[in-house]
């Protein structure tokens, strides 16, 4: 069911992804990057970078996204991420999350006890993994309680 949905859905979510790569403000790095979450429900939920002045501040999309997921009162049903960017927005590079938004998402994939899929895209790749994966031996909400 969950997996049928993730294979329905793969062309409208990496098409999300790149969309929302188009509202990056990445004016320091010039690199600009989309995600978009797929939820169990069928929605699609975007994010891209936003950096700051004081670079170290910076958020990336896929953590923008969780963020927006999140202050819309969602709270898991995470099936599959997708991510795409690239220098100038060009998306020629099948990036993967960084550390801390590897974090960040297992937060929304663990809540509802899902592993998603994390898509990575580009013009010319595309590499895709589970987040356990990505993020063996997850600490989690799981840990605090
Ligand atoms: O998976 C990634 C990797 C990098 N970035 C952003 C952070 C920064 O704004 C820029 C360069 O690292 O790309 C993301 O949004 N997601
Ligand atoms: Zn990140």
């Amino acid at each position: 069911m969950s997996i049928d949905l993730v294979a329905e859905r793969r062309e409208a979510l990496v098409a999300a992804a790149r969309t929302a790569m188009g509202t990056a403000y990445a004016p320091y790095s010039g690199f600009h990057v989309g995600a978009a979450l797929l939820f169990e429900d069928g929605a699609i939920v975007t994010g891209a970078n936003v950096e700051n002045a004081s670079y170290g501040l910076s958020l990336c999309a896929e953590t923008v996204a969780c963020s927006i997921a999140a202050h819309a009162g969602r709270r898991g049903g995470l099936l599959a991420v997708a991510v795409s960017g690239g220098a100038g927005g060009r998306a020629d590079a099948a990036i993967s999350p960084c550390g801390r938004c590897r974090q960040v998402l297992n937060e929304l994939a663990a809540l509802g006890g899902t592993d998603p899929l994390v898509i990575c895209t580009s013009a010319k790749e595309t590499v895709e993994m589970r987040l356990s994966a990505l993020l063996p031996n997850a600490f989690g909400p799981a840990n605090l309680a």
